[in-house]
């Protein structure tokens, strides 16, 4: 073990963990997909832990058995789909890889992320396009359920259910519209910044009231 070269990844395997993973922040530029995932990388090691997801979940404004339960679901279902092909896993431990987070694309999306995990703008528009009837910049309740419809793969489904329905719970305006914005903000992730902020905030009000 220890007499082999550090740096001979791709030859030899890798723990895969925190130390092989953490250059991914400072290397280089993330792509969309990698930021949409980072979020819930807390503590910025490459990797998201099952206890990661569970704290990001309930920073952006998720309750206890909903985290719980979104938590078991992401890593249990994503983690072995992003393991790198060098890296050996801890078993049991159920690591997410920000850096080969594309390999956890599913079926049934909107293809808005291609296979790299880049951001298409043309099949962003189309989501607004096709659906969006009530007015152009937003998505009720129903539209919504039109598209997870016309996009469903009857054998890759749940991913792509969950993740709208909990965005449109956690995201829809009082008059129950899920904006063009919000949805664009999924895309780099910026949208669990403003969730996290803004829960953050609610709380500070509500202790000085
Ligand atoms: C550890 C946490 C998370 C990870 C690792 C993760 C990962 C991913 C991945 C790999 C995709 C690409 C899916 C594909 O194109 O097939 C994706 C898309 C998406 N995610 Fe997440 N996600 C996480 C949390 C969330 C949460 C909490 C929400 C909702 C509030 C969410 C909403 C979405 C949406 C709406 C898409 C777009 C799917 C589409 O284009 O149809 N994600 N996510
Ligand atoms: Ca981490």
């Amino acid at each position: 073990m220890g007499s082999k070269p550090a740096d001979a990844a791709g030859s030899q395997q890798q723990q895969g963990d925190e130390s092989s993973m953490a250059d991914l922040y400072s290397s280089h530029e993330l792509t969309p997909l990698q930021k949409h995932a980072a979020f819930f990388d807390r503590n910025k090691d490459g990797i998201i832990y099952p206890s990661e997801t569970y704290q990001g979940l309930r920073a952006i404004g998720c309750g206890v058995v909903l985290s719980a339960a979104g938590t078991v679901f992401i890593n249990g279902f994503l983690a072995p789909k992003t393991v790198p092909a060098n890296v050996k896993p801890p078993a049991f431990k159920f690591p997410i890889y920000v850096k080969t987070i594309q390999q956890g694309k599913h079926g049934s999306d909107t293809d808005v992320y291609d296979t790299q995990g880049r951001f298409v703008p043309e099949k962003f528009e189309e989501i607004f396009k096709k659906h969006a009837h009530t007015r152009p910049d937003a998505l009720t309740d129903k539209e919504l359920g039109e598209m997870l419809k016309a996009n469903r793969d009857p054998k890759d489904w749940v991913g792509a259910f969950v993740e709208w329905r909990l965005l449109y719970a956690l995201c829809k305006d009082k008059e129950g519209f899920l904006h063009k914005e919000t949805v664009k903000a999924v895309y780099d992730g910026s949208v669990f910044e403003k969730l996290e902020r803004e829960k953050k905030e609610a709380k500070e009000f509500a202790k000085k009231k």
